[in-house]
């Protein structure tokens, strides 16, 4: 579904990227892993067009995504949640969700269904909303898109453990539901049991690919230091 082949992104003059692979088949949940600082949202901001690679390809369903601008590239089937949830401050919940919404599996109606917070501040406005609820606005958002390709960058970070724990369930009714995933989470006691498959990078390289089993406590303590 996707592919990215050797990669090298810069900001300005200063390299970021230096040779990243990843790839993500149909129904797969993909884990992007690595210390801070190593490439991660690079690399999604890559293959979302907001900081083009400069080299290297990106193919999605047989489209080569470096072409395209990146609301092409949303508009192509690609969902992101960016670090940091970025929803509409002074929209309510309800039209934070409708409003880049698309037509397909996700409706109001199943997306409420999958974070019930999300239904019962439907008439708030997203700034008044907790940072948990606003997590989950943004996922909730992202799906309304119908993605067929969803990318969730920190989506767990700094919230509250119950919170985590909804977000939890969600990506696993996600994963159930055979969506297509790429999650970057320090929470790995989470995240590993649904990985299909694992990707570290290292200083702007991907450094290791694997299935979640083969991830022994070797390549632990090379690469993500835990
Ligand atoms: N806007 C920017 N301008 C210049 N350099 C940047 C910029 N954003 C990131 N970098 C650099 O690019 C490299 C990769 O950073 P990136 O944010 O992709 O890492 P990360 O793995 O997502 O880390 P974290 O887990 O801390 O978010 C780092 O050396 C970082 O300092």
């Amino acid at each position: 579904m996707l592919t990215v082949t050797d990669i090298h992104t810069f900001y300005g003059p200063s390299q970021a990227l230096f040779g990243v692979n990843l790839s993500v088949k149909a129904g797969e949940l993909v884990a992007l892993m690595g210390r801070n600082g190593m490439g991660k949202t690079t690399t999604i901001r890559s293959i979302f067009g907001l900081t083009p690679a400069r080299s290297g390809s990106i193919e999605f369903e047989s489209r080569d995504l470096r072409r395209l601008p990146a609301y092409r590239i949303a508009q192509a089937g690609l969902g992101l949640v960016p670090e940091g949830r970025r929803c509409f401050p002074n929209l309510s919940v309800r039209e934070n969700l409708v409003v880049t919404a698309c037509s397909g599996h996700w409706s109001l109606e199943r997306v409420e269904a999958l974070f019930p917070r999300l239904s019962e501040r439907r008439h708030q406005m997203a700034n008044t909303l907790s940072g948990g609820e606003q997590q989950m606005l943004a996922i909730g958002r992202a799906l309304m898109t119908n993605p067929r390709l969803l990318v969730l960058d920190e989506a767990t970070e700094g919230l509250a453990p119950v919170i985590r724990k909804e977000i939890w369930s969600a990506i696993r009714r996600l994963k159930q539901e055979g969506q297509s995933t790429v999650i970057v989470d320090k929470s790995l006691s989470e995240l590993l049991p649904l990985a299909d498959s694992c990707v570290i990078l290292e200083k702007g390289r991907t450094a290791w690919t694997g299935q979640p089993d083969a991830l022994d406590d070797a390549i632990r303590d090379r690469y993500l230091g835990v």
